[in-house]
């Protein structure tokens, strides 16, 4: 059984300049805040995100939510200098498309990192940067760069994406880092985001990162198991324990063949269930 699973099904971006939405933040549902201090705050506005942050980390006050700070850029020395003196949960660093960015980071931090990737040389070096430092928590993938970098467009279906974020997810999962999607561009478009949800889900990923408090309760139930796969993971379990009592290898459930991989698949969804249903 899967000792610890963090459920990280909706990570929200705050920007660090946005007092009101970083206040907010403590009563949203998501799973993760990612206090940022690279796009969406303004040049001349870094310094007064900066305290801005650093005030609502210390006042503190955000419960289960992991606490992640997005630095300005890789080589920041404020923002690293920030991070050390805050309980964070970890550091998410933007454009990441080298192993050594890693390794300064870890030398630079005592906190979990996270790389963004979003930009060409970041996806076809993903395996390399995964791989950088056993301190990765994690990727997020940065779509809206992403389809910039490509010059792609943004399409209903993301099928301009679909090859970089398997990649990405590849690389993640190969490594044991979790794997988070990109924003959804459409602030006021619920169906095309939910069908965004359900792709992420589909290709793998954890969660999703998200940028409005209205989208957070779609990816939450999304990026959740359904109750009837719990039930059928259980169904799973249990079956798997008579067949092995008996001896046997393999066990048939309904209409489908189960083994030890099945088992191993179903228990993980369990607990993250149960993490799910200990926070919600
Ligand atoms: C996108 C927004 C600018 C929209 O702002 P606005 O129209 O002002 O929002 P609302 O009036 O609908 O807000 C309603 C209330 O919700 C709060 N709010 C809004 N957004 C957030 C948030 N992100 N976190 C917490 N709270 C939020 C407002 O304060 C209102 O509260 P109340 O006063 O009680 O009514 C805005 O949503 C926003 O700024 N979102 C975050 C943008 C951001 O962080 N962008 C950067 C990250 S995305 C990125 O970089 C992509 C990646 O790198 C890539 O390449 O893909
Ligand atoms: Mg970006």
């Amino acid at each position: 059984m899967p000792k610890h699973i963090r459920p990280r099904r909706s990570m929200l971006y705050v920007p660090g300049d946005k007092p009101r939405a970083i206040e907010k933040a403590r009563t949203l549902p998501c799973d993760a805040i990612l206090f940022d201090l690279e796009d969406a705050v303004a040049p001349e506005a870094k310094e007064i995100a900066r305290q801005t942050v650093a005030d609502a980390v210390r006042a503190g006050g955000y419960g289960h939510r992991e606490l992640i700070l997005r630095v300005s850029a890789a080589d920041c020395a404020e923002d690293y200098a920030l991070a050390e003196a805050l309980p964070l949960d970890g550091i998410l660093i933007p454009k990441v498309e080298k192993v050594e960015v890693v390794e300064r980071a870890a030398r630079a931090t005592r906190h979990p990192i996270w790389c963004m990737i979003e930009t060409p040389l970041g996806v076809l070096r993903a395996a390399e940067i995964a791989a950088a430092s056993d301190r990765l928590a994690g990727f997020v993938a940065g779509t809206n760069d992403l389809t910039k970098e490509l010059r792609a467009r943004h399409t209903p279906d993301r099928t301009p994406l679909l090859t970089s974020l398997s990649l990405m997810l590849l690389a993640a999962r190969a490594h044991g880092l979790a794997a988070i999607d990109g924003v959804h561009l459409g602030l006021d478009d619920p169906e095309g985001f939910e069908a965004a949800c359900r792709q992420g889900v589909e290709l793998g990923f954890d969660g999703k990162t998200v940028v409005h408090p209205s989208t957070i309760d779609t990816a939450n139930r999304i990026f959740s198991p359904a109750p009837e796969e719990v039930a059928k993971a259980r169904a799973i379990v249990a079956a798997w324990g008579e067949a092995r009592a008996q001896g046997k290898g393999v066990a048939r459930i309904g209409g489908a063949m189960v083994e030890q991989l099945h088992v191993d698949e179903a228990e993980r969804m369990i607990a993250l269930a149960e993490a799910i249903g200990s926070r919600d």
